[in-house]
């Protein structure tokens, strides 16, 4: 029996995605099943590992793991990502939270309409420079260290890298007013296992494209519009 974590959820993004860079930063291998049907999501709830009839789920150390965020504290706390002490884990809980916030904007992208994409796309940039940026801007600003949380590197970091990449793809220039930000962003694609998950042919997953939409509608059976917020 295979070792490695596996992971079920579509072939995109999506909420599986912050669990591909972390099992990555943590230099962890892992498998995935992609689904590509409802016959395949249906034998998932059919055999009970869905507890709350959703994905992503990761079978990881004997168990059937849901909730994103339960499995990205579970790899955190595992892989020596989540602080020395509980308050460098709140701090490094607070900024992954604030960091979650600005992606959820992202998140929801793809399922757009083309006239709510623009909306959106403004949206993104607006609170990224007006609201998340600027605190880590100044985190880093004021003590002057390479990482978010207690000077080692950490979940905080890893989820706010993925975010800026994210950002910077609906909007490339997002980082001009934000020299610390772009000195972290240099840091951390730096870091062995993080520029070996930015290199092509890794598991990252490219920008959502009309493929992924249409799958995860399609298995979902999500027939609703998604409107902006
Ligand atoms: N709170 C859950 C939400 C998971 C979730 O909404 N998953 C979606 C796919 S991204 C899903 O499975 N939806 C099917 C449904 O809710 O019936 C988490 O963070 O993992």
């Amino acid at each position: 029996m295979s070792t490695k974590p596996k992971l079920y959820y579509f072939d995109g993004r999506g909420k599986m995605e912050s669990i591909r860079w972390l099992l990555a930063a943590a230099g962890v291998e892992f498998e995935e099943e992609f689904l590509e049907t409802r016959d395949q999501y249906e034998k998932l709830l059919q055999g009970g590992s869905l507890l709350f009839q959703q994905v992503p789920m990761v079978e990881m150390d004997g168990m059937k793991m849901v909730q994103t965020r339960a499995i990205l504290s579970y790899i955190a706390a595992k892989y020596n990502l989540y602080g020395k002490d509980l308050k460098e884990r709140a701090l490094i809980d607070m900024y992954v939270g604030g960091t979650d916030d600005l992606m959820g904007f992202i998140l929801m992208f793809p399922f757009l309409s083309a006239e709510d994409k623009e909306k959106q796309r403004a949206l993104i940039a607006q609170k990224a420079t007006s609201r998340y940026f600027p605190v880590y801007e100044k985190v880093l600003k004021d003590h002057g260290q390479d990482f978010l949380v207690g000077n080692n590197f950490s979940w905080a970091d890893v989820h706010l890298l993925e975010a800026i990449l994210m950002v910077e793809e609906k909007k490339s220039d997002v980082l001009s007013g934000f020299p610390q930000l772009q000195a972290f962003k240099a840091r951390i694609s730096s870091i062995p296992a993080i520029k070996k998950f930015l290199e092509p042919g890794s598991q990252r997953k490219p920008v959502p494209d009309d493929k992924y939409v249409e799958t995860v509608r399609r298995v979902l059976r999500m027939y609703y519009d998604v409107k902006a917020n």
